[in-house]
């Protein structure tokens, strides 16, 4: 019963993926990104999807995350399915349910640390004042309140993954999808920024998705998803569950 949501009678997993498929574009040039993909991922789990570049990992996150849609099966996350909403309600949705780490950090060049992490909070509504005192919070648990005032190009590389993680954490998802945080960082860099992704799951029972192509990162996290082809090809469980014992 840990970690799942009871709902009623039933019991589900937080984020579900029914027989997924999604191919793009048509006839000689199509490409079958995912075949039929099931997986579930139960709440305060933190997992990682691993797989030869161009298998569908990417596209996994993002039709569970509600940015592309699936030709056939359903992505559901807390039981709603997310095909059956409009632009307007999935936009809304993700803003409440979900934070997003990536690569290339996707921070806005043009305001500073603060700002930038304040975002999410304004897009849901909250007041400037509000919204500026909660970013600062998360920007003390990225280690970086001192940097608020810097702008993206003003600062390291793992510190502008910190201030990505700092809003992805600041409107507390139930859900972090992080499609590889670490890929443009060296090796100690990646290890402190895994670590406040695993704070974070830990103290806030954030679930946390991770797509990494590094192996170090996904041995500790609790389960390794393996992908070939768009298939799901094999399960088994990281480092990260040794840990929590
Ligand atoms: N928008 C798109 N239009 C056409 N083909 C796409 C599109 N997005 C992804 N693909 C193709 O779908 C397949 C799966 O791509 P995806 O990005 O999910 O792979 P990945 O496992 O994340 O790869 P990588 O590790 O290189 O990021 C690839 O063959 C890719 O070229």
């Amino acid at each position: 019963m840990i970690g799942t949501h009871l709902h009623g009678n039933e019991v589900f997993p937080l984020i579900e993926a029914r027989q997924i498929s999604k191919t793009f574009g048509k006839g000689e040039s199509a490409t079958r990104a995912l075949r039929q993909v099931s997986l579930s991922i139960r709440s305060g789990e933190m997992i990682s999807i691993m797989g030869p570049s161009g298998c569908g990992k990417t596209t996994l996150l993002h039709v569970l995350a509600g940015i592309e849609k699936a030709d056939e099966g359903e992505a559901l996350i807390d039981g709603k399915p997310l095909q059956r909403m409009n632009d307007v309600q999935l936009s809304a949705f993700r803003l409440a349910y979900m934070g997003f780490v990536f690569q290339t950090y996707h921070l806005i060049p043009v305001l500073h640390a603060l700002d930038n992490v304040a975002l999410p909070l304004i897009g849901r509504g909250l007041a400037d004042k509000e919204a500026k005192a909660r970013a600062l919070e998360a920007l003390e648990q990225v280690g970086l309140a001192d940097k608020a005032k810097r702008y993206p190009s003003e600062l390291s590389g793992g510190q502008n993954q910190r201030v990505a993680i700092a809003r992805a954490l600041v409107g507390d998802p139930k859900v972090v999808w992080a499609d590889e945080p670490t890929g443009a960082l060296d090796s100690h860099t990646a290890e402190q920024v895994l670590g406040l992704l695993r704070k974070m799951n830990e103290q806030r029972r954030t679930t946390i998705v991770i797509v990494t192509h590094d192996p170090q990162i996904a041995g500790q996290t609790d389960r390794i998803v393996r992908m070939e082809n768009g298939r799901i090809v094999s399960e088994h469980p990281g480092g990260g569950v040794s840990n929590r014992a």
